[in-house]
């Protein structure tokens, strides 16, 4: 008999009853977060059914998709868009309190965006299962948790029984060999393997990210990579956790301390994949070959490294993205003129993003033609920023400092680019209008967008390491 994947040791300890004949197995949820956008009918639900949230204790709820990133008014009103995202905050709130779950709401020292402030709390935690009614849950993942998107029903499902049905997915290990190059990110790497698998290529598979060039990054750099899983169709992205893991966890508010912290690390300790364990695919990624990478279309599989060609346009798709994104086959990306960049989302929001923006922008000026937000995860990160004098660079540059939130990356706040404006983003999709209509996106990573919003064009951030003469 073979051994077994990580991904089959949280499976099968979560297992309440296995899938059989065609029928869905019955999976216990540790951890349920929720936020204002996707929850609202499943509270209904409940409402109209006189059901309770199981396990309000294992339900945690923040604001971040619909919060304005400017400051209240001298009221203490946040400036919402409009009635709808108001309402929708609004309802969260009575939701929450109604049903007895933690919010992380304005006045909470640990609000951010879901995938971001979870991990920061110590919420999120190796050999979990997570769900959120949101795709990128599979950020998670990171920490050596199963953790994956679930639609609204299914978020009533979860707060009402704590279990959720699910089929099982496949298993697929995505082996990263050799070394990432100095001056290459995490972003890269991810944007690199979304470009070489497709938008389909996980399409029902739990990846686990493996080898040393895995192994050799950071935790946040991790949650960078499990992040955008989910845009090459994954269920979900898996990496071991590790002493990496565990002393990025260590201390943290919701993590165990004392006897309990050897306890749960030796037990962590155990979450890996046997090296007999079989996977349903297996994947090889050279490290040494990536180097900076964005994308040119209008989904996340559309990438190219800085300086190499655009594919040629051989069907109706590509040149219906071509067209979009006013580029043509064989151009390269490099000095396409930007209008806004934007660095911030899930993805590329926490501390170490900021610094590599901030590294490139000290000392230098964002281009007179080009608006720049930077829109820090949490109010953590926005601390800890403002702490170490980022948020000065970042002025002092001429880009704006904002309130944390999703922002930009999807724009339901109202941060939104002008129709036809190229925003160089840090974020995870550059789908047809989600920056605005007719707003042309180009994902990067946070050095790549700094040094394009100094150049007013997109470039190698390369050219821009160390300090400004
Ligand atoms: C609003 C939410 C449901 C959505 C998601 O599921 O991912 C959003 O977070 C996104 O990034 O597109
Ligand atoms: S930052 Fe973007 S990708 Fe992440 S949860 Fe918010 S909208 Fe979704």
């Amino acid at each position: 008999m073979s051994g077994t994947t990580l991904f089959d040791k949280i499976w099968n300890a979560h297992l309440v009853e296995a899938p059989v004949d065609g029928r869905p197995g019955v999976l216990y949820i540790d951890l349920h977060l929720i936020h204002e956008v996707t929850s609202p009918q499943a509270f209904s639900v409940l409402r109209a059914n006189g059901l309770p949230v199981r396990q309000p204790a294992r339900t945690v709820a923040t604001l971040d998709h619909s919060t304005p990133t400017l400051p209240a008014d001298a009221s203490g009103k946040p400036p919402y868009l409009d009635a709808a995202t108001e309402a929708q905050v609004q309802q969260l709130r009575e939701n929450c309190r109604e049903f007895g779950v933690a919010i992380h709401d304005y006045d909470s020292p640990a609000r951010g965006i879901v995938h971001v402030m979870a991990p920061e709390l110590g919420r999120t935690q190796p050999g979990m299962t997570i769900v959120c009614g949101d795709s990128h849950t599979s950020t998670h993942g990171a920490f050596g948790a199963l953790a994956f998107g679930i639609g609204t029903t299914e978020v009533g499902h979860v707060l009402a029984t704590q279990c959720l049905l699910q089929q099982k997915p496949k298993t697929m290990a995505i082996d990263v060999t050799g070394t990432l190059p100095a001056d290459v990110s995490a972003k890269d790497l991810i944007l690199h393997i979304i470009g070489h698998m497709g938008v389909a290529g996980g399409t029902g598979h739990v990846v686990e990210y493996r080898g040393p060039a895995i192994r050799a990054l950071t935790m946040e750099e991790r949650m960078t990579v499990c992040n955008m899983s989910i845009e090459m169709g994954a269920r979900a992205g898996l990496i071991a956790p590790d002493q990496v893991t565990f002393d990025w966890l260590k201390g943290r508010p919701e993590v165990p301390s004392g006897a309990d912290w050897d306890r749960a690390t030796t037990a962590w300790s155990a979450l890996q994949t046997d090296p007999d364990a079989r996977f349903d695919k297996v994947v090889t990624i050279d490290a040494a070959a990536v180097t900076p990478s964005v994308t040119w279309g209008t989904d996340p599989g559309k990438v190219v490294a800085l300086g190499d060609r655009l594919p040629e346009a051989k069907d109706a798709a590509t040149r219906k993205a071509m067209d979009y994104m006013q580029v043509q086959a064989g151009q390269s990306m490099l000095g396409v003129p930007v209008d806004v960049v934007f660095v911030g989302s899930c993805t590329n929001s926490r501390l170490s993003d900021l610094q590599a923006a901030a590294a490139v922008l000290s000392g230098r000026r964002v281009a007179e033609r080009v608006r720049m937000l930077v829109v820090p995860g949490s109010e953590q990160i926005k601390r800890d920023a403002e702490a170490a004098g980022l948020h000065e660079v970042f002025r002092a540059a001429g880009a704006e400092w904002r309130e944390p939130g999703c922002s930009m990356c999807i724009g339901m706040n109202g941060d939104i680019a002008k129709p036809g404006q190229l925003v160089v983003s840090t974020s995870n999709r550059n789908f047809e209008g989600r920056q605005g209509k007719g707003v042309r996106t180009v994902l990067a990573s946070p050095a790549t967008a700094a040094a394009s919003a100094v150049a007013g064009a997109i470039v190698d951030p390369r050219a821009f390491q160390g300090a400004a003469a």
